[in-house]
């Protein structure tokens, strides 16, 4: 073993010493061997793994209004939407050592009504999340008889294993062992096509320098325009994911209505039915966290530390430079995830996210918040062919926590409607 492996390793135990708080419940081991890739991954940044790991052992394990069972099958439908079969392996392990049903895992045909009607905030969190409204909250605490607690409970493992999916899918560690594995029976086509860098380091520090002594101001409508350009100029994006194969998942029996995937913003814009959504008039800070907090003991608590490390999180350090204020970079990154699911923070210029982000990363970024399973260990590898392996790490868990915030933010927002 390598002398950075073992430093890695001892950084990682003392990680998980430190989180052992939530971790203490008898006989229990929640961290079997399979977690080890995931632990080891994100080990690079033993920080964030820390918050990681608390928020994910309190919300299978800590106090909150369901029991056991229902979490992991909760997270089983999760990871199914995206044909996780490595994630879903594990909740199906945890959900029998703790006295899940074994008749259950034959899919949502065996499970009680209450635990299936929540097939369809699955399906919309999952992939249009902008579409969730009041009347999705309003079935489920009337007619299927899920209390506010428990949904909130329900709504927060969905999405935060929505978004572990993308990690496990965009670091490559659903099949790690081969990087051109079949998935489901078919081959993966990559998604990165051409994967010669379009622009090199020393420009994009060069960019970013130039960026931050520019002193431009826009107008509303241009920012707006800027906004709306992001993703327009990257419709590409799409119609290569569209090419990738259908895949027939082996997991179809935890989901339903499979073919509902991921829409581009830009065709949702045209109908113009769903107006994006903008972080001034509901923002996690302000308003998301206190909710949830509110309605699920103090888990907001756990998301927030979570969500500010992943934004603020830096090593001054981009592809073997040192000393580089990189903060510019990561925010273009996150603006972007939450620009491909609607969101708009209308006090940042959209522009700087087609300076800063190539077009190969923001493929990268978009398939693997949007459709992870088409996400090969090859376009990990490929990626950002000048970086470090463990920038592009960061990278990945930056797509975890804002899409999970995405998901969240619309998830509360409608929640806080249905509660007035
Ligand atoms: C995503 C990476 C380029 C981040 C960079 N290594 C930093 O420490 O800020």
């Amino acid at each position: 073993m390598f002398t950075s492996d073992l430093t890695k390793l001892s950084v990682v135990s003392r990680a998980l010493s430190q989180c052992g708080h939530f971790m203490l419940t008898e006989g229990y081991n929640p961290w079997d061997s399979k977690l080890e890739r995931i632990k080891n991954t994100m080990g690079d940044h033993p920080d964030y793994l820390k918050l990681f790991l608390s928020t994910h052992n309190f919300i299978l394990r800590g106090d909150g209004a369901l029991p056991w069972d229902y979490r992991h099958y909760i997270a089983i439908m999760a990871a199914a939407r995206h044909q996780c079969d490595y994630l879903v392996d594990i909740q199906k392990e945890m959900f029998l050592e703790h006295g899940g049903d074994s008749a259950w895992l034959q899919g949502l045909d065996c499970v009680p009504d209450k635990l299936r009607s929540l097939n369809e905030i699955n399906k919309i969190l999952a992939h249009r999340p902008w579409l969730l409204c009041k009347s999705h909250i309003i079935r489920l605490t009337k007619e299927s008889n899920w209390s506010l607690a428990e949904l909130v409970h329900a709504i927060v493992i969905l999405a935060h294993f929505h978004s572990l999916a993308s990690f496990v899918f965009g670091c490559g560690i659903n099949d790690q062992d081969d990087p051109d594995a079949p998935v489901n029976n078919s081959k993966k086509i990559l998604i990165l096509g051409n994967v010669e860098p379009e622009v090199r380091v020393d420009q994009l520090m060069e960019r970013m320098r130039t960026l931050s002594q520019r002193e431009e101001e826009f107008s509303v409508e241009e920012q707006t325009q800027r906004f709306l350009r992001v993703d327009h100029r990257d419709q590409t994006i799409d119609i290569e994911n569209s090419r990738v194969l259908k895949q027939t998942s082996g997991l179809g029996h935890f989901i339903e209505d499979t073919e509902f995937t991921y829409q581009d913003f830009q065709r949702r814009g045209e109908t113009g039915d769903f107006p994006t959504f903008r972080v001034q008039d509901y923002s996690w800070e302000d308003h998301g966290y206190s909710l949830v907090n509110r309605l699920y003991n103090d888990v907001g608590n756990l998301l927030d530390a979570k969500f500010k490390k992943a934004y603020n999180m830096t090593y001054y350090t981009m592809g073997g430079n040192k000393d580089v204020d990189t903060s510019r970079f990561r925010r273009a990154i996150w603006n972007y995830i939450h620009c491909v699911f609607g969101i708009r923070h209308d006090d940042y210029d959209y522009g700087e996210v087609n300076q800063l982000l190539e077009r190969s990363l923001k493929a990268y970024i978009k398939s693997t918040c949007c459709y992870p399973e088409r996400v090969a260990t090859r376009d990990f590898a490929q990626v950002l062919a000048e970086f470090e392996h463990s920038e592009k790490v960061h990278i990945n868990l930056m797509v975890q926590e804002a899409r999970m915030q995405a998901e969240l933010l619309y998830a509360l927002r409608v929640v806080m409607n249905h509660m007035k």
